[in-house]
């Protein structure tokens, strides 16, 4: 009986058309199939034909596994890069969600497509687009909220609102970003203004930021799914955890997905890996490189990225650097080429992409300089690596904070880009005996996390529990949509 009903377990899970999204949802999907369940996993029209051949495989490779698109609204010459958030954002909730909903009308149906898959009976939406827990249910399809951020983070964003009732936010003009913040939970001994997202230093009485009102107002929303699943672990983010839990209807922690259901990186890699970087670093000696990646968003001027060369040949290790193709705009080539020769022969690797994990866990790898986007920021935990972090935006600063002063396998360098600054941080996180040892301990703990009978590892099951009890309840009747 329980294995006819895993059979019929069909989940969509449907993320936000972003690199950090993707790779943790197809992580999950892993999962899922792994035990036995069905899996459509939704990329909008524009990444589907991007990843090409590499997500035709990976299908190909599970018969239990189908990727289907809807269109993002936005013209195909759009960049989509972070200046076009809002549109995109704008585009999933009006044009894709019409395509989503048209398409799970089908795919709830027995016989919805020809391709002998069962009909879905979950959704898994990502958790910034309440749209598409709201279209679910109204189809009678359960829908469970995957937020890809940390449980620190969403907590943050829950407490905004009280934040603005205390009169914490906006914050006072020219006030001291190192002031205290009262009124997220918990926090309150060692959260500044400049650990939350940096969108919140341009509020005013009279300007709401876009972006941070979506963010909030989905994570609001969040309490009206059937349970929120977040990519953390109990033993990394305890006391946050147990805060979610008494705002939301259920909370899984069940990460970090990447080192419990590996998944091919190419299946959703948005940019091609550079095949040489891994061989370079073999050629390094143990612990000696300092690697940088800034995530999939980022982007710096080319001021920036003149500081941040300069402190890394002061600093005097060899340095691998990804540079993705759309970060520095016009001036991205002779940043390559300067990249290169500032560090001298041989003793730099300035790539457009790289396969991060396999770079992480490299024994020439000594130090991670990152943005702090959450799938990096828990990459780096998994591997033990210490860390130096320049968070960009969202949920980087308040991950930043929680790397530099609670977990404390890193060191945070928040809002500063000056070459000293640069050069004396990554030296010691380099040489820190004490912040590789904290790294480490962290690394070990996640690990016995994520073992058989590890808190992840019992979450993901129950999780799978819940969701195959939700196929088994009968879907509500699709409402009636005939003219009066
Ligand atoms: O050369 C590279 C660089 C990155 N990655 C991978 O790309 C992903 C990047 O994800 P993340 O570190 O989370 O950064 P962003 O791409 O910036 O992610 C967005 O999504 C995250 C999850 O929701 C948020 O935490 C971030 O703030 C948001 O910017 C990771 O899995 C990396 O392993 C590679 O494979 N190769």
């Amino acid at each position: 009986m329980a294995e006819a009903a895993a059979d019929m377990a069909h989940v969509l899970v449907f993320p936000i058309p972003a690199q950090g999204h993707l790779n943790s949802f197809l992580h999950f999907s892993t999962g899922l199939l792994r035990a036995g369940l069905h899996v459509t996993f939704l990329h909008t029209d524009h990444n589907l034909r991007r990843l090409g051949a590499a997500a035709r495989e990976a299908a190909a490779a599970s018969p239990r596994l189908r990727f289907l698109s809807v269109p993002d609204g936005l013209p195909d010459d759009d960049p989509r890069g972070v200046g076009n958030i809002p549109q995109l954002m704008e585009g999933l909730r009006t044009t894709a969600s019409a395509a989503y909903r048209d398409l799970l009308a089908s795919l709830r149906r027995a016989g919805g497509t020809a391709d002998g898959f069962p009909p879905v009976t979950c959704v898994v939406a990502d958790g910034i687009m309440p749209f598409a827990w709201d279209i679910a249910e109204e189809l009678g399809v359960p829908a469970i909220a995957y937020r890809t951020v940390s449980a620190c983070s969403v907590l943050a964003y829950l407490s905004v609102p009280r934040l603005v009732e205390l009169g914490e936010l906006p914050f006072p003009e020219g006030g001291d970003l190192d002031a205290p913040i009262r009124g997220v939970p918990w926090m309150e001994s060692f959260l500044r203004r400049r650990d939350l997202p940096v969108q919140c230093r341009t509020l005013t009485d009279t300007y709401q930021d876009p972006l941070l009102e979506t963010v909030v107002a989905a994570t609001v929303q969040t309490r009206k799914a059937r349970a929120l699943m977040l990519n953390t672990t109990a033993s990394l983010e305890r006391a946050s955890l147990a805060h979610l839990a008494r705002e939301m209807r259920d909370v899984f922690a069940v990460g970090p997905l990447h080192a419990m259901s590996p998944a091919p990186a190419v299946a959703t890699s948005l940019w091609r890996h550079d095949d040489g970087c891994m061989a370079w670093l073999d050629g390094q000696a143990e612990r000696s490189v300092v690697y940088i990646s800034l995530g999939s968003l980022t982007v710096i001027s080319h001021g920036q990225f003149t500081e941040f060369l300069h402190g890394l040949v002061a600093a005097g290790y060899p340095f691998l650097w990804v540079l993705r193709p759309d970060m520095l705009g016009a001036s991205q080539g002779a940043a390559l080429q300067e990249a290169v020769a500032a560090a001298g022969e041989g003793r730099s690797c300035v790539v457009p992409w790289v396969p991060q994990r396999d770079v992480l866990r490299h024994r020439a790898v000594g130090c991670f300089l990152t943005h702090c986007g959450w799938n990096s920021t828990i990459e780096g935990v998994v591997e033990g690596v210490p860390m130096v972090c320049w968070p960009f935006f969202v949920d980087q600063q308040i991950n930043s904070r929680f790397v530099g002063a609670v977990w404390r396998n890193g060191l945070d360098m928040k809002d500063v880009c000056e070459r000293a600054v640069v050069e004396g941080t990554v030296r010691a996180a380099m040489e820190s005996a004490e912040v590789r040892r904290t790294a480490r301990a962290l690394a070990e703990q996640v690990e016995r996390d994520i073992a058989d009978d590890g808190s992840s590892a019992l979450e993901f099951k129950r999780l799978v529990s819940f969701i195959r009890e939700l196929s088994t309840t009968p879907a509500a009747a699709e409402p009636d949509r005939s003219p009066e």
